[in-house]
């Protein structure tokens, strides 16, 4: 195991931000935290990097945290504020020339996307382009870990992709990912395990696949209509599993093939509907279902609770 923490506990004056939080890491995993603003991910990234105080047990490399060797660990802090007035390319081979082996800087720069930007100060790259940098300086020691603390947040979608194409390839070279994230798709997309944390406890761990196939529910088939009552009655009539509220209808447990004659079904009842929406249960299905809440900042799942709601 690369990194093994056993019941890691922290609290802040009376606010307790870690309740006792055991967890591993084996090498070239990929293991991505998630769970609700406030929930310890931080927090819990800081004691496993020796840079918070924790109570509990993190071993790190075989060793405590503190004593890591800094070659092979690389630290994405979620802030991070480098002198504005130094560009991409100094800011890399500064934090390159603090390491006995660093990477080429040009080399970095253009694995995330900034060699075209290498000349421009820090202060004068859009948020996207700073966190970039931030990982590239990350990288610069080829870290057999890289811890990466809500790596892509303010990144673009398509700059997130060429971020998530990066760290595949890390991963694939053998690299241990350790990451906090609130976008699900980078979770699902990335992960070997993901942990979900709420109120600094680990309240489910597992692969992807097998925390949707555990808490994600069904499927389900959402419509959008001013005839809700109408529509869940002929819906239920004929044998589906209903749920409405104002404006809204829920369909579970519908396959694919069966979209077609829920369809047929309110055709023939004469309802009409603005929109018809379906989706397999995925991660986000999961952290809804264990959090009672929406996915944060991506802005996504909170619009589609909000259009089936409305
Ligand atoms: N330096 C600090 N001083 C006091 N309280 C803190 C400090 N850092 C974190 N906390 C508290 O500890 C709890 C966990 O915070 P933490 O930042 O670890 O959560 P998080 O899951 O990373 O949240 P986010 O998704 O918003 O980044 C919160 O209640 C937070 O207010």
């Amino acid at each position: 195991m690369v990194l093994v923490a056993e019941d890691v506990r922290r609290a802040y004056g009376d606010t307790v931000a870690l309740d006792g939080v055991s967890l591993s890491v084996a090498e070239g995993e990929v293991y991505a935290l998630i769970g609700p603003n406030g929930a310890g991910k931080t927090t819990l990234i800081r004691s496993l990097t020796g840079t918070t105080d924790y109570e509990g047990e993190v071993d790190l490399f075989g060793g405590p945290p503190v004593d890591a060797d800094p070659q092979r660990l690389g630290l994405l802090p979620q802030s991070f504020d480098p002198p504005e007035r130094l560009t991409a390319r100094e800011l890399v081979d500064y934090y390159g020339g603090l390491y006995d082996r660093a990477r080429p800087t040009s080399e970095v720069l253009a694995d995330v996307g900034m060699a075209g930007d290498a000349d421009t100060w820090y202060g004068k790259l859009s948020g996207g382009q700073q966190r970039r940098v931030c990982v590239a300086a990350t990288l610069v020691n080829d870290p057999d870990l890289l811890v990466l603390d809500e790596p892509t947040t303010g990144i673009d979608p398509a700059g997130r992709r060429d971020l998530w194409d990066l760290l595949e390839s890390l991963a694939d070279g053998g690299t241990t990912v350790v990451l906090t994230t609130h976008y699900m798709e980078e979770a699902e997309r990335l992960a070997d395990r993901v942990g979900l944390l709420a109120d600094g406890r680990l309240v489910a761990e597992g692969s992807p696949s097998a925390l949707v196939a555990e808490y994600g529910g069904t499927s389900r088939l959402e419509l959008r209509t001013d005839a809700d009552e109408a529509a869940a009655r002929a819906l239920a009539a004929d044998g589906y599993a209903v749920d409405h509220t104002p404006r809204a209808v829920v369909v579970s447990d519908i396959p694919p093939e069966t979209i077609a004659a829920v369809v047929r079904t309110l055709d023939e009842s004469g309802v009409e509907y603005d929109a018809l929406s379906w989706r397999q249960p995925d991660l986000e299905s999961v952290y809804l279902a264990l959090t009672g809440t929406d996915v944060t900042e991506t802005g996504e799942a909170v619009e589609r609770e909000a259009e089936v709601a409305a």
